[in-house]
């Protein structure tokens, strides 16, 4: 058992998914997985663990933010010897060709979180997804016959931004779209060695103001989570 994971030493498969909402991890482990088993419910950020079509995947909330993600990834990785993980989210759209319920594959993760200035000292590291996972997701999603947008994304600190045009610095810089948590796990997931991959679904869009609700960002985000569930068995 680690701090924040309630789980012994083996309860955690090699593969993780991870989305921000422990209600989307308890949905999808109920939904996809066979012989679904809650490891943690430590501060209601659920995981289990269970078969997707005979091979071991857990499912793991992250929770919102990059301090949140940073500390299951770190014992993830440190505690129960994670080797892959993948983020599946909601974000927001920053381009107006990426329409609200696509699919985006992060290839790298922008951010103005202080992370990176922290670690590199005010150098530029740049957070970017295995090509192993990356290339694994692209077969996948053409073996569903799923499109997808593929590039770089925005790991915000800032949900609520006082600045309403400032979106615009990283679309004008073809960022595709708004999240809170890819940059610092491509970060550390480079530090110790392991694989990772975020995969995204639009819930709203920056451009045109549309949205989606609460309970379609918890449940109905199947297609996204299909091509990580096929992704991580590939
Ligand atoms: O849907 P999830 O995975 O939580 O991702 C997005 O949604 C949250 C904000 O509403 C942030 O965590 C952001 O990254
Ligand atoms: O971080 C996020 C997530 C979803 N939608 C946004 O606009 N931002």
């Amino acid at each position: 058992m680690s701090i924040h994971i309630g789980a012994r030493v083996g309860d955690i498969a090699d593969t993780v998914l991870m989305p921000g909402d422990p209600l989307r991890a308890r949905y999808i482990a109920e939904t996809f997985l066979e012989e679904a088993v809650c490891y943690t419910e430590v501060r209601g950020m659920y995981g289990y663990t269970g078969l997707y079509k005979g091979k071991r995947v857990s499912i793991q909330g992250s929770g919102m933010g990059i301090p949140s993600i940073g500390i299951y990834v770190n014992e993830l990785i440190n505690d129960f010897g994670v080797k892959r993980i993948m983020r599946i989210g909601s974000c927001g759209s920053l381009r107006e060709e990426v329409k609200i319920r696509d699919i985006i594959l992060g290839m790298s993760a922008s951010t103005n979180s202080s992370l990176n200035d922290i670690t590199f000292r005010g150098m530029t590291f740049a957070p970017t997804a295995s090509y192993s996972l990356f290339a694994k997701a692209v077969k996948a999603a053409e073996a569903l016959n799923l499109d997808f947008h593929a590039g770089n994304i925005l790991s915000t600190d800032i949900f609520y931004n006082d600045d309403p045009e400032e979106w615009k610095i990283w679309s004008n810089h073809n960022v595709l779209a708004v999240e809170m948590e890819a940059a610092a796990l491509y970060t550390l997931a480079a530090k110790k060695g392991i694989e990772a991959l975020t995969i995204l679904t639009v819930s709203d869009s920056l451009v045109t103001h549309e949205a989606t609700s609460s309970e379609e960002r918890e449940k109905t985000f199947t297609q996204m989570m299909k091509l990580a569930l096929e992704t991580a068995i590939y």
